[in-house]
């Protein structure tokens, strides 16, 4: 097959697309899967089977986290300072971006996101956070301490800590941002000195195969970074492996807690990531337009397959009806397409089987009394489209409120006061995020710390800073992405006590 027969070639994607069939990249090499299986990636906009990826096995996993071992106790990559590693994570950052086009029209066609969302998020977003955690390499400290040991007499100790990389880092990550997630859990975890085996979605495993490429091009050592694609099976081959020091992981809730218990097995360090069904509160001195489109941003971004998206807005009674209303008339105005069409505001959701869960939420809500004030079905009859949707008439005891549907779907209900609204928007299982829209600053101030929420946005919603910990309360999570705390998450500390 010649490149320009290749159906899913994309002029922008440089090369890489031009195959049909993805190895495995284990200590520097693309390897066929040992289990000579094999997974089809499938554009959600057309439907067309534009590649496979490996499903591996075992012996696939197996060869991976030896691989990644190898180059934790004995290669080059133990030898380097931290400001080779600052350098080289440096290198790999302004390859993303030289890569951006590429990379981005991969994102789109695996993914169905928006061309501009692969761009700004996972590619130039992605970019800058492991820019970012190249500074980590080599800020990263222990303290010195005050002993108050006083035994035996007369003699003195000296104590501090010092931090040390946790080892071998199992990475597992989900469809909704599958470069930028990636390289949350691999960036960290090269700036401490660890050493990686990523399983990224089977829907979407074709970036990470390509950072691996750019991470050699960096210059960072075989075997650093190794990739294993597969499904359910292979990540939890992976994270029950007793090679593995810790798991960092995204996505949903249940798997989540699959891991901890695989990984509690083995004593694996563990960062969990996990489920969001997230409030966007409302208060009524909002101005109705600014509101509306805040909640429309909150819920309607990248067709709500975000874990931090505003699924269940709240507003106060005296504005419900004018904000719902002007929600309703800008989700019917979205423009639905291709994301690789500049005008498109809405693309396909990732996967016809995930098109079928979000139309079945659908349906419950509608059984159990919800009422569609626009959308509610799917759109056209080709591709994983949904229409945005916005519900009301919905109570607390509905499961479209109660779980996380992972669509273009969002649910509003009326409150009349603050202490109402504060138990509204705890009541879940959930505790990822919340958002809270008001001028009010008293009221601002008194609601952000009676939101059980890692995150709270204070007129805004979804927005990431790479300072910024990222993670859950509740069933959400356990552990902290980005910022310091995800460096440190990649980790042990160690103390030491000498007698001087
Ligand atoms: N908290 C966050 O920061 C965050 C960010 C993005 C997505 N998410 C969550 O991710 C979910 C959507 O992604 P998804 O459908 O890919 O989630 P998922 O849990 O089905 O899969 C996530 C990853 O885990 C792998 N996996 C599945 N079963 C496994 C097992 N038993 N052991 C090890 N690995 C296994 C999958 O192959 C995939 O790579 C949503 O619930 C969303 O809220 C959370
Ligand atoms: O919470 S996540 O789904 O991981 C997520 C990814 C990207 C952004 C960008 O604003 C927000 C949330």
């Amino acid at each position: 097959m010649t490149p320009h027969e290749h159906p899913a070639h994309h002029p922008l994607a440089d090369g890489f697309l031009m195959r049909r069939r993805y190895g495995n990249c284990i200590d520097g090499q693309e390897q066929a899967p040992r289990s000579e299986a094999w997974l089809p990636v499938v554009d959600p906009a057309t439907g067309m089977h534009i590649a496979d990826a490996p499903d591996s096995g075992a012996a696939d996993v197996d060869a991976a986290v030896a691989a990644a071992r190898r180059a934790f106790t004995d290669s080059a990559w133990t030898r380097l300072r931290p400001a080779d590693r600052e350098q080289m994570l440096y290198r790999l950052s302004q390859l993303i971006e030289e890569h951006g086009d590429e990379l981005s029209a991969i994102e789109t066609l695996q993914s169905g996101k928006l061309r501009s969302i692969a761009r700004a998020v996972d590619v130039g977003g992605g970019a800058e956070f492991v820019r970012y955690m190249a500074g980590w390499a080599t800020k990263l400290e222990g303290q010195t301490l005050q002993p108050s040991i006083g035994f035996p007499p007369g003699v003195q100790y000296h104590t501090w800590t010092r931090r040390e990389a946790v080892g071998v880092v199992a990475a597992v990550v989900p469809w909704n941002f599958p470069l930028a997630i990636a390289l949350w859990k691999v960036a960290p975890a090269l700036a401490a000195g660890c050493t990686v085996v990523l399983k990224p979605s089977p829907e979407t495993p074709l970036t990470a195969l390509r950072l691996a490429e750019l991470a050699l091009a960096a210059g960072i050592p075989p075997g650093v970074l190794n990739v294993v694609c597969g499904a359910g099976a292979t990540g939890a081959a992976l994270c029950g492996h007793p090679g593995i020091d810790k798991i960092s992981f995204t996505g949903s809730t249940a798997t989540g807690k699959a891991i901890g218990r695989a990984a509690t097995e083995n004593m694996a360090r563990v960062t969990l990531e996990l489920g969001g069904k997230s409030p966007l509160i409302v208060l009524g001195d909002c101005d109705v337009e600014r509101a509306a489109m805040g909640a429309a941003m909150g819920i309607f971004f990248h067709q709500g397959q975000v874990c931090t998206a505003g699924s269940r807005v709240y507003v106060q009674r005296r504005i419900f009806e004018p904000v719902v209303a002007a929600l309703a008339q800008i989700a019917q105005g979205m423009k639905i397409g291709s994301g690789f069409d500049p005008e498109t505001q809405i693309g396909p959701v990732v996967s016809s089987r995930h098109l079928d869960r979000v139309l079945g939420h659908l349906d419950r809500a509608r059984a159990e009394g919800a009422r569609v004030l626009t959308g509610g079905e799917r759109s056209g009859t080709a591709g994983c489209f949904i229409a945005p949707t916005v519900l009301v008439d919905v109570h607390a005891g509905m499961q479209v409120v109660r779980e996380e549907v992972f669509g273009p779907v969002v649910t509003a209900m009326p409150f009349d006061d603050v202490d109402e609204v504060v138990r509204l928007a705890n009541d879940s299982p959930y505790g990822l995020a919340a958002s809270v829209w008001s001028n009010d600053l008293s009221a601002v101030h008194r609601l952000i710390p009676r939101l059980q929420a890692g995150t709270v946005w204070v007129n805004c919603h979804n927005m990431l800073d790479n300072n910024l910990p990222l993670g859950g309360y509740k069933q959400s999570g356990v552990g902290r992405d980005l910022g310091r705390a995800a460096v440190e998450g990649c980790t042990e500390l160690k103390s030491v006590c000498m007698a001087v």
